[in-house]
């Protein structure tokens, strides 16, 4: 299922300063799309938009044949109904339980698509399951992380900058389980960072914010 994004965004925030972008872009499944960008041009705000937690002024979102944000058809999901796993810088992880409770939290009732034991499988989480969120380094809650987002059965993948707490060498380790983990589900995904390097290690394809305008070529 394609995912198509062509929006215009003026002044979300009341009372802050002028802000506005515009982003137009499509990505097919398995493939992923890289946004870079300088500090405060917007990134998180596209990915908010996306789901659902900032309001376009005009545009449209489609997941495959679905609309999720279209105000000339009067629609606008809410963010509760749009299937979007999302990976924060950290991970955000429910302390109080153990790993493999954290990844439940994220599967929807009755799930028949991703299930628990892929994720598991493709992030290497066996040895973890047992773990409360303390007992696991940067990294490892990373990959916990990933898999809680995959197993809400997202249309989309949206990664904020999730491996900027992490060290140089847990980021070199953590980039394959990321590949792996697009290739394996081909759930198409949309991977913010600043570093060129790391974006360029995991994107198909690397679109840069610039003066409030993504766009894709073509
Ligand atoms: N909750 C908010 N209230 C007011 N202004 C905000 C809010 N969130 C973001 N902004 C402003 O909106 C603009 C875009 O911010 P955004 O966080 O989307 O940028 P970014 O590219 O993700 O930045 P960074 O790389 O530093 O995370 C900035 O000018 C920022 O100051």
């Amino acid at each position: 299922m394609t995912f198509s994004v062509d929006i215009q965004i003026q002044q979300p925030y009341a009372g802050a300063n002028p802000f506005s972008l515009e982003a137009r872009f499509e990505l097919l499944p398995g493939r992923c799309l890289g946004i870079m960008g300088a500090s405060g041009s917007g990134k998180t705000t596209l990915l908010h938009a996306i789901a659902g937690l900032v309001s376009p002024s005009a545009g449209r979102i489609m997941s495959g044949s679905e609309c999720w944000f279209d105000p000339t058809q009067a629609i606008q999901l809410p963010p509760w109904q749009r299937p979007v796993g999302v990976v924060f810088q950290e991970g955000r992880l429910f302390p109080h339980l153990s790993v493999e409770q954290n990844l439940r939290y994220g599967l929807p009732a009755g799930a028949t698509g991703i299930q628990i034991k892929d994720v598991v499988e493709v992030l290497g989480m066996h040895t973890l399951l047992k773990r409360k969120p303390s007992q696991l380094s940067g990294g490892e809650k990373q990959r916990v992380a990933i898999g809680r987002a995959l197993l809400r059965q997202p249309a989309v993948l949206l990664m904020d900058e999730p491996l900027s707490a992490l060290d140089a060498t847990l980021k070199q380790q953590l980039l394959p389980y990321i590949r792996q983990v697009i290739a394996t589900f081909e759930v198409p995904t949309i991977y913010v960072s600043h570093l060129s390097e790391e974006v360029a290690a995991v994107a198909d394809e690397v679109l840069t914010l610039t003066q409030g305008v993504l766009r894709q070529p073509g």
